[in-house]
C-alpha cells in the first residue's frame, strides 16, 4: 500500500501565515486528491484545537496526520501526540505542509515551503525520527509541555508575547518584535543546573533547543542536533540593550554562541529556577506556555515525520 492510500487526518490552522492556510486550502485539497491521498480534514477553531483533533484521530485508529500551518500548529499536534498513551508516539506519522510565518522547524529538515513539493515528500513516505523536549513545571498544576524545535525563557518569551501584532510582516516579524521588545524587557535573575554545572546571575534569555532555526531564521544554539538525545543549551547572560543591537547579525549567522556573554552546553536534562519574584515568559516552538521554574528533559527519537 502506498503512503498516500493510507487514511490521513489533515489539520488546518486557518490563521497560520496570517490567513494563508485558509486561502490556500482549496489548492492544497486539490493537490492531495490529485496525489491520491485518502483523507479527512478539519480546521482548528481555537488555539490548541489541533491537540484535540490528534487525539480524536488516534481514537479512530488514524495514525497519519498532515499539519497545514506554521510552527505553532505543529507544536500543538506534537503535544496531542505526546500527551496520550493509546499509541506509541513513534508509530504516529506526521507530514508537514508549511504555511506559517516563521516556518522554522522545517528548515532543519529541508522540508520545502512549496506546497506540491511538500506533498510529494509526504507521498514518498520516507520517515525520520527526532528527539522531543519535555518541559515539566515545578508547579504541578501547570503540567507538561512538549516541544520539537526550541524552547526558551526571558527575552525570547517576551518577543513571542509581542510578535503576534507584527505577523503580517512575514518572517521579519520576529526581528521587528525583538527590536521593539528590547527597550521594554529587563534582564532577570536565574539559576541553571545542568550536568555538573551551575550558572547563576542576571540573564537575558535561556534557550533549550533541538533543531537549528527559531525566531524567523535565527540560529541561537551551538551545533544543534535533533537526533543525538541531547538538548542544545545557550545561556545569554547579562547583555545590555545596545549590546544586543550590536550582536544582532550574530543571531542570524549562528556566531552568537561564540559571544563572550553566551555560555553553551549539551545535556539531557536541565533545571531552570527564576530567582526573583517577577517571572519572565517561557515560550516553546514560538508558543507562550507560561512562567515559573521548570525542568527540561529529552524523549529520544520519539517523533516520526516525513522528510
Ligand atoms: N482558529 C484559530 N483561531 C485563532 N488562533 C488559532 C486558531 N487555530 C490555531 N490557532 C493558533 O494560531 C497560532 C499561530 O499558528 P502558527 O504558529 O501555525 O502560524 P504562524 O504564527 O503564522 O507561523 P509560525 O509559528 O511558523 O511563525 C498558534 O498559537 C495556534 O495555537
Amino acid at each position: 500500500m502506498s503512503t498516500a492510500s493510507k487514511k490521513w487526518m489533515v489539520i488546518i490552522n486557518p490563521t497560520s501565515g496570517n490567513g494563508a492556510s485558509k486561502r490556500k486550502w482549496p489548492k492544497i485539497k486539490a493537490l492531495l486528491e490529485h496525489h491520491g491521498f485518502d483523507f479527512d480534514f478539519a480546521f482548528t477553531e481555537y488555539s490548541e484545537h489541533s491537540k484535540k483533533f490528534v487525539q480524536t484521530s488516534l481514537n479512530q485508529n488514524i495514525t497519519h496526520i498532515i499539519c497545514v500551518g506554521g510552527d505553532g500548529t505543529l507544536h500543538n499536534i506534537v503535544n496531542g501526540i505526546f500527551s496520550q498513551e493509546k499509541v506509541p508516539t513513534s508509530q504516529i506519522y506526521v507530514g508537514v505542509i508549511p504555511i506559517g510565518t516563521g516556518n522554522d522547524w522545517v528548515k532543519t529538515h529541508n522540508i520545502p515551503n512549496n506546497i506540491e513539493q511538500a506533498i510529494k515528500i509526504i507521498k514518498k513516505g520516507h520517515v525520520i525520527q527526532q528527539d522531543i523536549g519535555k518541559i515539566v513545571f515545578e508547579d504541578e498544576e501547570k503540567g507538561t509541555v512538549y516541544f520539537n524545535n526550541l524552547a526558551g525563557v526571558g527575552f525570547d518569551g517576551f518577543v513571542v508575547s509581542k510578535v503576534k501584532s507584527y505577523k503580517s510582516l512575514g518572517a521579519i516579524a520576529y526581528l521587528f518584535g525583538a527590536l521593539i521588545s528590547l527597550f521594554q524587557f529587563n534582564n532577570f535573575n536565574s539559576t541553571v543546573i545542568l550536568n555538573s554545572d551551575e550558572v547563576s546571575g542576571k540573564t537575558l534569555m535561556i534557550l533549550v533547543g533541538l533543531c537549528k532555526y527559531s525566531g524567523g531564521g535565527m540560529q541561537l544554539t551551538s551545533n544543534p542536533n535533533p537526533f543525538d538525545g541531547l538538548l542544545d543549551v545557550s545561556i545569554a547572560q547579562n547583555l545590555g540593550k545596545f549590546e544586543v543591537v550590536i550582536v544582532l547579525p550574530k543571531l542570524f549567522n549562528g556566531k552568537i554562541t561564540n559571544y563572550k556573554k553566551v555560555k553553551t552546553f549539551k545535556t539531557d536534562a536541565i533545571n531552570i529556577t527564576i530567582t526573583q519574584k517577577n517571572k519572565p515568559f517561557i515560550q516553546a516552538d514560538g508558543e507562550l506556555i507560561g512562567s515559573g521554574n521548570f525542568k527540561v528533559s529529552v524523549v529520544p527519537k520519539a517523533f516520526s515525520f516525513y522528510a
